[in-house]
């Protein structure tokens, strides 16, 4: 597999190894040991989620307070998103700053967020199914987020439409990752 870095230290795009012949392809999703390597320390996954959208939807600016911070290695199985990082580490020299790339069914991309990151994504196509593995539990309690348009972090999102929110994303507070 391809790793590529981002302007973003620790925010890595992962291109894995794609074997294609006249029934289809072949890829291995994940390989510990590489993803490992590649990360250049032991990342322990414990949850797998999945989800599907329709053409619009932008699911964040979502994190998780410690202790149950999530480390997030995404991608789009079917369709096209926009993916978004955005360093909310407050020592960062990148504090604030945002990194955004097309995951998509036809690029096969993975994007490892690191804990440390908020996280979201826009669908750019009729549908997209998203799946990732996270470092960390699904715990409400410590769920937090920030406004996907707000000025402090002015991320470039693709012109789409119409955005659909849920009501949640539609309350989302300025950016404030106290
Ligand atoms: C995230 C999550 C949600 N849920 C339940 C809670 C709700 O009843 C329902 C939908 O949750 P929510 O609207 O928070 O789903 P998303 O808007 O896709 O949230 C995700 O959006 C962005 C893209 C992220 O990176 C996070 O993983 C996560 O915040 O699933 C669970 O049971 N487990 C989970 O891990």
């Amino acid at each position: 597999m391809k790793i590529t870095a981002t302007k973003i230290p620790d925010l890595l795009i992962i291109e894995p190894k794609v074997f294609r012949d006249e029934r289809g392809f072949f890829m291995e999703s994940f390989n510990q040991a590489c993803f490992n390597e590649s990360v250049g320390k032991e990342i322990l996954f414990v949850q797998d989620n999945h989800s599907k959208s329709s053409k619009g939807v932008l699911r964040g600016m979502h994190y998780q307070l410690e202790p149950a911070a999530q480390g997030k290695l995404v991608r789009c199985t079917s369709g096209a998103v926009f993916d978004v990082a955005v360093d909310i580490r407050p020592q960062s020299n990148n504090y604030g700053e945002w990194v955004g790339l097309i995951l998509s069914e036809e690029n096969n991309l993975q994007f490892w967020i690191p804990e440390g990151f908020a996280h979201g994504f826009l669908v750019l196509t009729e549908t997209a199914e998203f799946m990732y593995k996270t470092t960390n539990y699904y715990n409400p309690l410590y769920e937090r987020g920030f406004a996907w348009n707000d000025s402090h972090v002015d991320i470039d999102w693709p012109e789409v439409e119409n955005i659909v929110l849920s009501d949640k994303d539609k309350l989302q507070p300025l950016f404030d990752t106290k």
